[in-house]
């Protein structure tokens, strides 16, 4: 669907060049939920305003759909425009205007009638889940609520991408889970190809299926979420992933008992394995007891990751049967300490 091609992009200042965005080739599938994560000043934000032109690129090439945008000027480039929807972190909104006739506004520039304008914006409502406040100016709205005008107004001329630049970076917690729901929902239901940009690794892990991580312009480290997630090479994407896993993850956090009996086990989960009634049926075929001790799964669109400590109690023998059982069942048990 979008294809980036040895795409750079150096500014020019009075005292140096910065290569905001350098030699970066990325491919991203229809449909899917392409997140790109770095911290400030990656290169990001002028990485994504290089997808619909707003920035001319140096060198290389973007292409959606098999045709070049970075070749693209005047009319041909605003029609390309169309097809690309963009919402931004401080929303962008018209303050005179209302959330209709904000959401109508793209409407309006590329010509429809006031009767197809009126219907699109209500669908459009309906979609976004903002029944009831057409009228309303954007002063009179949360922000969630504007991101959601933000949202529908990116969508009005049907876009084939959306681009999101930190959309929810000035959303508290709670409304950026609403928004991450709503774009999931509009992914899911439209077939959207949406590219995200974010500095928050719990956002990519939300909804994102494929990352590229960013530092100086360059992409460091690519792949499937649950990959990146599992198993982070760069010094990076370690960093990130660390951010949202500590300290749950952390053996170190384990208060060894040396009266209890039995043995620790460090459990790693593959693909979907963590949503599987492991424990029960451990419990069940095998004569122990298991005790769970601490841990944290998340959860990714492709599965579930994490890891999980528990203790079992039984015979060696037994023991070890459970313990061949869950290597069988494709999920990692170390032992960490044996009494
Ligand atoms: N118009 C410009 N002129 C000069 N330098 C620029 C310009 N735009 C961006 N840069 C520089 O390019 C680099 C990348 O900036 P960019 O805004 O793309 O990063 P970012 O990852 O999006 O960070 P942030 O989230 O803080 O915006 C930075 O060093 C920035 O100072």
């Amino acid at each position: 669907m979008i294809q980036l091609k040895g795409l750079s992009k150096a500014f020019q200042t009075k005292t140096q060049t910065v290569t905001a965005v350098d030699n970066v080739s990325i491919s991203i599938d229809e449909g899917e939920i392409f997140g790109i994560i770095g911290y400030s000043g990656a290169g990001k934000s002028t990485l994504v305003r290089l997808l619909n032109k707003l920035e001319t690129a140096t060198s290389g090439e973007v292409t959606i759909e098999g045709e070049s945008i970075t070749s693209l000027k005047g009319q041909s480039l605003r029609s390309a425009r169309q097809e690309i929807g963009m919402v931004f972190q401080h929303f962008n909104l018209l303050w005179s205007r209302t959330v209709a006739e904000n959401i109508a506004f793209p409407l309006e520039i590329a010509k429809q009638s006031k009767q197809e304008r009126s219907k699109r914006v209500q669908e459009l409502v309906n979609l976004v889940g903002l029944e009831g406040r057409e009228d309303s100016y954007p002063s009179q709205l949360s922000g969630g609520q504007k991101q959601r005008v933000g949202i529908a107004r990116a969508l009005a001329n049907n876009p084939k991408v959306l681009l999101c630049d930190e959309a929810t970076s000035a959303l508290d917690p709670k409304t950026t889970d609403s928004i991450l729901a709503l774009l999931t929902d509009i992914n899911k239901k439209l077939g959207l190809t949406i590219v995200l940009i974010t500095h928050e690794m719990h956002v990519i892990r939300k909804i994102c299926h494929r990352v590229a991580v960013m530092e100086s312009g360059r992409v460091v480290e690519e792949g499937p979420v649950l990959q990146v997630f599992r198993n982070p090479r760069e010094h990076m994407t370690k960093e990130f992933v660390r951010q949202i896993t500590e300290p749950e993850e952390d053996a170190s956090e384990i208060v060894f008992n040396e009266e209890e009996t039995g043995v620790v086990v460090q459990l790693k989960f593959l693909e979907n394995k963590a949503e599987q009634p492991f424990i029960s049926k451990v419990i069940r075929q095998f004569d122990v007891d298991v005790n769970i001790i601490q841990g944290k799964i998340s959860q990714t669109q492709r599965g579930s990751y994490g890891s999980l400590f528990i203790r079992i109690k039984g015979s060696s023998e037994e023991i070890d049967k459970a313990l061949a059982y869950l290597r069988e069942e494709e999920i990692e048990a170390e032992v960490m300490e044996r009494a």
